[in-house]
């Protein structure tokens, strides 16, 4: 139901409740009885508001055209019927959409929405006393009681009566209240009368029309951001573009990078992602293996932004000119992938802002600038901007225009570096500033140094956060941190991309683990998280290390690297698979739908995924010790489908494509980390159709 709220009310603000329906003031009392009036009339409760981030400080996320559950504890002190209605409308319109919510139980309403377009929503909520609902349930119960209810069909006809004036009624409406008045007129028997007044229709033109008794309003609006699906939903494929040439001799170029498109894509990633493609600086070079000292022809690292050649609007001359850009961005769109580049803040102390603007930067005694930390790293080659000092507000918006500007050179994803050692209100504007005008920009923030901050920075507007994923290898480790995500709160306004490693991280556990531990991490990934990624190299398990760190050896941060993916022991046909499941399983397009099960063995991990109709259950088995075979009892999870402990159930080994039935609810498995340390099987509810087999092996 679509709601004026100029016509329904006159009063401001927005929610007090119209004049007609407030406790009438008596003449010439002092004006505090205004409040005391709207308190008195404000007799339903609405509290317990999901989703709902700090007292509505931020807003939450979903996806466009998909369903949000909304909730809310909705109650009255007295037994009369309520209606509750969550109210939407899109930010900075004047309409609500009201929608009735249902009654789960204790008190607890809710309803799901679908927000159609990706942009920012409001919601509130409002409730009232359904007279009409309650004398039709009362009259009812005593006419069969067998007592006199001539007094109570009064009643229901001044109901009538009042709601065919009341500010509710449609012309229709009123019509046809009129009609069932009249008509009224003419009955004599009680029995007829009720039917009249009690009747489906009259009870349905009631419910539109009815008097708001005790009208409620929920006294916060609410906001929703709906995303476009990638922002929940993506699996990124991180390169570095200088490395595609081939020869660790010849730096790669754009073109290079579009001849390894189709490599990218045939893998099923959606987004291609590149470290910073900006000039280089020279002062401070870092050489190979992160040392102090360039050799000469040393590429140093992407990450210290900023040459004579130009700052974050330029591009590093050897990659390619803009022209280049373009149209390596059309050729990935051909391919169906969007790319994402890095924003890294941080300059090269040859960066052009520092002579144009060196009030922006740190400056120590002696003249010199303070080079960046992130403890206990140390990067000798760049300076942070200063965020405390003249900078404001010129820097802030000389950085929400380089993403202006790389948006309007068609890029639409960004991954950001360190946003954990800038100012939080410098994201939620920035954020908002680009969002307000581009609400399909997605950003991806890096910073991972403490739980609270990668919260924070998640509600302060970056779609997607790094995780701790990386650093989960136990299967209690596991099942905390997804439960966390999953299922408290964060849930609404976070979602983690879960990495198996980046250019900075050669986890610990792949450096021991060999290919099965890959092959391990690989499924986790890509089927806990609804956002996932590798960085190039895994696919090949890649891990040898500077002793002791878990940096890579030769890590492509500070020299060119010629990769061969084909090598023998590759992935491809694990990522491949993955990503299949991804695209063609709506179980694991949500996030949220997650459930773990008893398998009695620490060793393996046994999880679920499941859509609400259960027309797609997945269930997954990951060995996590990648040095021998594990085995154990699981449970199926029969009760899930409704089904009896003892029931046969069929199902489809996602890997072989195979069909069998398990019968009864306790299971074994048998993994052989060196033949494969995962299996996938689709749980075929009796209820869904049988021949639903996809091309995911
Ligand atoms: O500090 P984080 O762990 O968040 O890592 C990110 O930022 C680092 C600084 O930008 C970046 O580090 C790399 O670039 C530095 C500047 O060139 C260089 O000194 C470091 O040795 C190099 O690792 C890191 O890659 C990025 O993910």
């Amino acid at each position: 139901m679509l709601v004026d709220e100029k016509k329904a009310s006159a009063a401001k603000p927005l929610f007090r409740r119209p004049a007609n329906l407030r406790p009438r003031k008596p003449q010439g009392q002092p004006r505090e009885l205004d409040a005391l009036c709207d308190l008195a009339a404000n007799r339903i409760a609405i509290e317990g508001v999901s989703p709902e981030i700090d007292g509505g400080r931020f807003p939450a996320k979903c996806v466009a055209g998909e369903q949000v559950l909304i909730e809310a504890d909705i109650f009255g002190n007295a037994h009369d019927r309520i209606v509750a209605c969550l109210r939407y409308r899109p930010a900075g319109t004047e309409s609500w959409t009201e929608q009735p919510m249902i009654l789960l139980e204790n008190d607890r309403w809710s309803t799901t929405i679908v927000l159609g377009e990706n942009r920012l929503y409001q919601f509130t909520f409002c409730a009232w006393h359904d007279l009409y609902a309650t004398w039709r349930e009362e009259v009812a119960k005593k006419h069969t009681a067998g007592r006199n209810i001539a007094l109570e069909l009064e009643e229901g006809r001044r109901l009538l009566q009042s709601a065919a004036r009341s500010d509710w009624a449609g012309p229709d409406d009123v019509a046809e209240l009129e009609q069932v008045l009249a008509s009224l007129e003419i009955l004599r028997a009680d029995t007829q009368r009720l039917a009249l007044l009690g009747s489906d229709a009259v009870a349905a033109v009631m419910s539109r029309a009815g008097v708001r008794t005790n009208l409620s309003y929920y006294h916060k609006v609410l906001e929703i951001f709906a995303d476009r699906k990638t922002a929940a939903f993506s699996a990124w494929y991180e390169l570095f573009p200088r490395s595609q040439s081939g020869d660790p001799a010849r730096h790669g170029t754009f073109d290079d990078v579009i001849a390894r498109l189709p490599y990218v894509r045939d893998l099923g990633f959606d987004v291609l992602y590149f470290p910073p493609i900006h000039p280089i600086g020279e002062t401070n070079r870092k050489g190979r293996n992160n040392s102090l000292k360039a050799e000469l022809g040393d590429v140093g690292s992407p990450y210290a932004i900023g040459s004579e050649h130009g700052g974050h609007d330029a591009i590093h001359p050897e990659l390619g000119s803009f022209e280049d850009f373009h149209r390596l961005m059309a050729a990935a769109r051909r391919h169906g992938l969007e790319v994402a580049i890095d924003f890294a803040i941080q300059c090269s102390p040859d960066h052009p802002w520092i002579k144009a603007h060196p009030e922006w930067f740190d400056w120590r005694p002696d003249g010199s600038l303070e080079f960046a930390e992130s403890p206990p790293k140390k990067y000798e080659d760049i300076v942070n901007v200063n965020f405390h000092s003249d900078a404001f507000p010129g820097l802030w918006h000389a950085l929400r225009d380089i993403v202006l500007f790389w948006i309007g050179h068609g890029v639409k994803i960004f991954r950001v570096d360190n946003p954990h050692t800038k100012p939080f209100a410098f994201w939620e504007w920035m954020i908002g500033e680009v969002r307000s005008r581009h609400p399909e920009i997605i950003f991806l923030a890096e910073g991972f140094t403490r739980p609270k901050i990668t919260k924070r920075l998640a509600k302060v507007g970056f779609n997607q956060s790094y995780s701790y994923f990386t650093w989960r290898n136990l299967k209690r480790e596991l099942e905390e941190y997804l439960t966390e995500l999953t299922q408290e709160e964060c849930r609404h306004y976070m979602r983690p991309n879960f990495f198996t490693n980046t250019p900075d991280i050669n986890p610990i556990y792949l450096q021991h683990s060999g290919r099965p531990g890959f092959q391990a991490r690989l499924i986790l990934a890509g089927t806990l998280g609804g956002n996932y990624g590798i960085y190039n190299g895994f696919e090949i398990c890649e891990a040898e290390a500077v002793p002791g760190k878990e940096e890579y050896l030769n890590s492509e941060k500070y020299q060119i690297r010629a990769w061969n993916m084909d090598e023998p022991g590759n992935l491809q046909w694990d990522i491949g698979f993955v990503n299949r499941l991804r695209r063609n399983h709506k179980s694991l397009q949500d996030f949220t739908s997650l459930a773990f099960y008893n398998a009695w063995n620490d060793n393996i991990i046994y999880y679920g995924k499941r859509t609400a109709d259960l027309s797609d259950f997945l269930l997954f088995h990951v060995c996590l010790d990648p040095h021998s075979a594990q085995g154990a009892d699981f449970e199926v999870p029969l009760w899930e489908l409704g089904l009896t402990d003892d029931a046969p159930v069929e199902v489809e080994d996602m890997v072989t494509g195979r069909h069998f039935t398990w019968h009864g609810k306790i299971q074994h498995i048998h993994l052989d980390p060196f033949y494969k340390p995962y299996a996938v099987w689709r749980l075929i509810s009796p209820g869904a159709h049988a021949g639903q087999s996809r091309p995911d092996a």
